[in-house]
């Protein structure tokens, strides 16, 4: 009896107390996982550093964004000239990733670095020069101690549904299954709008249609990349039409009242995006002259969009299909830095025109001055984002009065950057599962309270045992 009893505590001390200091050691153990994303864009490059509990079930912890670094200066695509430069720029936002991640997870942290439309454009214009500069990042990142996994110039097409991916995962919408967010991205040099439309996209515009399998539901997406269309490039589109005359100057209404700056024609008509040709005029420069008329300003951005002619059902622009929209949708990347400036992520879309009206007709002077902390690049081209922005959403996506307020302007969710890069990541690494995974009755701290009273429960069965046995076995022994 007193041997089985000791076995009793002994299997006792296993199923409960031995657990539980497993599973304080789990806690204590359960180190994190990491991954590292490039996000080589036309204008900038950044690096982000995601995060995960390092537990069996993948599924069940959340990936979060808990570093990003900026590269100094401008994105991989304009090292053309020397390209075997592009790789050194990383450095040290590498550097800083090595020293953030600890190393013991170091070979296990997969790196991946995509490249979006400005690599597209210089692979357009020259293939070896595009490819130098992808070796020449290659070459850096395979010198780190991470597991590297490529470098490559992603299809917008992946750069469209990766960006949707993020934004519904941070929001937790894919494993409820509930109704899903669109995804708009505006770039420096290209755009992307994804929603989820029905089966019937795939029938009319395949190239147009992505479909997934996530938590053990189907999604058909909408999807489409318009290169060129970035607010970078629809600025070169913009000068371009006011500059076919050749004229020693332009006046444009996108920019403030008294901006004056001298441009090379070559600096507006360089880029492959720019189809009109350059003016056959003798000089090498027009003064780029501002007039600051927000309204005049739409006339001139809507003129870069081609909505002559649509051989579906129906179009945004530039005979591209686009199914009817279906909202909410989350605007990031310049959509947000845009609108966050000029102080238009809420409200109406008449009362965004009258706003933007009366900041376009601002003086130049003026606006300097009230952000002298803001670079002059930006600040110089908010007047023309503003207007392109609405006219896009507008006139390009046929966004309304009415569902203008599907549109919510964001930066981050949840403390994460909305963009292509952590779906990108997510898919590579397989860690949103097809199939709904099997859900635990209990969540995992109701398994630890269960065990806990079970334990106290067994404890008090044996102090009962203890009371009530052993005197009757004492009795028994005097008896003999
Ligand atoms: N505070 C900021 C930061 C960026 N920008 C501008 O926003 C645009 C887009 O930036 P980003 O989304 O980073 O574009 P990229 O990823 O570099 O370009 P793409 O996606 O087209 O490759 C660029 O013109 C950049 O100059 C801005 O106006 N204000
Ligand atoms: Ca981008």
């Amino acid at each position: 009896m007193e041997h089985r009893t000791g076995t009793m505590v002994v299997c006792l001390k296993h199923v409960g107390i031995t657990d539980w200091v497993r599973e304080v050691e789990n806690v204590s153990l359960s180190i994190s996982q990491y991954g590292i994303v490039l996000d080589a864009g036309s204008s900038h490059t950044a690096v982000y550093i995601y995060e995960w509990p390092a537990e069996k079930d993948n599924d069940t912890g959340r990936v979060q964004q808990t570093h990003s670094c900026k590269v100094q200066g401008a994105g991989i695509s304009s090292y053309s000239v020397f390209p075997g430069q592009a790789g050194a720029s990383l450095k040290s936002c590498m550097k800083e990733a090595e020293s953030l991640i600890p190393l013991s997870r170091h070979l296990e942290t997969p790196l991946y670095l995509g490249a979006t439309a400005g690599m597209r454009l210089l692979r357009m214009e020259n293939q070896s020069l595009s490819d130098q500069v992808l070796w020449s990042v290659e070459e850096v990142l395979q010198s780190s101690p991470f597991s590297y996994q490529g470098a490559r110039i992603i299809t917008g097409q992946e750069e469209g549904a990766f960006g949707w991916v993020t934004v519904n995962y941070l929001s937790d919408r894919l494993k409820q299954g509930s109704g899903t967010t669109g995804a708009l991205d505006l770039g420096g040099a290209s755009t992307q709008i994804s929603f989820v439309a029905n089966q019937d996209v795939a029938e009319e515009s395949a190239e147009n249609a992505v479909t997934f399998r996530l938590y053990g539901n189907d999604y058909f997406l909408y999807t489409h990349s318009f290169l060129c269309y970035g607010k970078d490039q629809a600025l070169k589109l913009a000068l371009a039409q006011q500059t076919q005359s050749g004229d020693s100057s332009v006046l444009d209404p996108c920019f403030h009242p008294g901006y004056s700056v001298d441009r090379s024609y070559f600096s507006v008509y360089s880029s492959p995006c720019v189809m009109a040709g350059k003016p056959l005029v003798s000089r090498d420069s027009f003064t780029h002259v501002g007039a600051g008329n927000a309204s005049l300003c739409q006339e001139v951005v809507r003129r870069i969009f081609n909505f002559s002619s649509c051989s579906f059902s129906r179009c945004s622009f530039n005979r591209v299909y686009q199914p009817p929209l279906q909202g909410p949708f989350g605007a990031f990347s310049a959509f947000y830095f845009v609108m966050n400036f000029l102080n238009l992520t809420s409200g109406s879309l008449e009362s965004s025109r009258e706003k933007l009206e009366r900041y376009c007709s601002r003086p130049w002077t003026q606006i300097k001055q009230q952000h002298p902390d803001v670079k002059e690049k930006y600040l110089a081209e908010y007047c023309f984002s503003g207007s392109y922005i609405l006219s896009l959403l507008t006139d390009g996506y046929n966004f309304t009065s009415d569902t203008w307020t599907d549109i919510t302007f964001i930066k981050k969710i949840s403390g994460s950057d909305a963009g292509w890069t952590l779906g990108y990541m997510l898919n590579l690494t397989n860690m949103i599962p097809a199939e709904a995974p099997d859900t635990p009755p209990l969540p995992h701290a109701g398994y630890v309270t269960l065990l806990f009273f079970i334990s106290l429960l067994l404890f008090f069965l044996l102090f009962l045992c203890f009371r009530f046995l052993w005197p009757h076995r004492n009795s028994q022994t005097q008896m003999i």
